[in-house]
């Protein structure tokens, strides 16, 4: 089963649209979202959590329709936000209170463990968190009800490096029994390309792609050559091209051509960098 069906999705604001969106995420695999400010990463996960009504297409999350009795659904999702909304006075303890009355199969225990080993202080308020803490609060929060989808919008800005790793490690283990998922957006491309399993590519609210990471790291290559040689590359085989003193980097899908010029792996990085700046939409 997919953990996630995006079909043809639309919607539009007065001075942007989401055009024609269409993914699946696998049950067990964690998806990357990646894209500019603004792409319409946010404007995708609110659309499948329902808080804001689509123009047209589908979307089903763990199996159902989301348009139909989603109430239920959102059970099974742990949900993190970039910025973490809880009652500002209340501390941790009384969170946990809150959130008791909020999930059928809310966890207690898991929720003072992480809570624990998040380092959250047990007195402080909410209002007095910093930023990373607010965040790590969400994070045990969407972990402590049996979730079998966790969406992650930007869950990892705010936090130092070191949490970051613990973190990703955390997610990485919670889809580890195949019954698990995760969509996670996030500007931090090389901690996506190390974790998800499929990264799924927005630009000025299109879709350049949604694929395996495996197969995209498979798929694409860096060509070197010089200035006055990149005429002799069809420009419909340029995918994306950075200049410098020294010559030219194209991105290009592997091939039994251009065999005389120098290539390198492309990394996830460079595939999105360069697609982007060639304004391929
Ligand atoms: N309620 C709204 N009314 C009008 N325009 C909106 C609304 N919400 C979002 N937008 C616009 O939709 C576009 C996409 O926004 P979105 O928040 O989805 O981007 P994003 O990819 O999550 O960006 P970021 O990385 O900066 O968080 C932006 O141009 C934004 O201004």
């Amino acid at each position: 089963m997919n953990a996630l069906e995006v079909k043809n999705l639309n919607k539009s604001y007065k001075e942007f649209s989401l055009n024609n969106i269409s993914f699946s995420l696998p049950q067990g695999c964690i998806m990357g979202l990646i894209g500019e400010n603004g792409a319409g990463k946010s404007t995708t996960i609110k659309l499948i959590m329902n808080t804001i009504k689509r123009d047209n297409g589908e979307i089903s999350v763990l199996g159902r329709d989301n348009s139909v009795d989603f109430k239920e659904t959102k059970e099974d999702i742990g949900i993190v936000l970039d910025e973490a909304y809880y009652p500002e006075y209340l501390t941790g303890r009384q969170i946990n209170n809150f959130l008791k009355y909020s999930y059928k199969n809310w966890e207690e225990d898991r929720f003072f463990t992480y809570l624990k080993h998040f380092n959250i202080p047990e007195k402080k308020v909410f209002k007095e968190f910093s930023r990373g803490m607010k965040m790590k609060l969400s994070i045990a929060a969407a972990m402590s009800h049996k979730a079998k989808l966790l969406i992650l919008d930007e869950a990892t800005s705010g936090l130092d490096p070191m949490a970051r790793e613990e973190i990703l490690e955390l997610f990485y283990e919670f889809t580890r029994d195949e019954e698990h998922s995760i969509l996670i957006s996030s500007h931090i491309v090389s901690d996506l390309e190390k974790l998800c399993d499929y990264i799924t590519f927005l630009h000025r609210g299109r879709l350049l792609f949604s694929e395996e990471k495996d197969r995209l790291l498979e798929e694409y290559a860096i060509l070197h050559c010089s200035k006055e040689n990149l005429k002799n590359i069809p420009a419909e085989k340029i995918l994306g091209k950075r200049l410098s003193a020294y010559g030219a980097d194209v991105l290009i899908k592997k091939s039994r051509d251009f065999k005389e010029y120098p290539m390198d792996k492309a990394g996830i990085e460079d595939i999105i960098l360069l697609m982007a700046k060639e304004g391929i939409a």
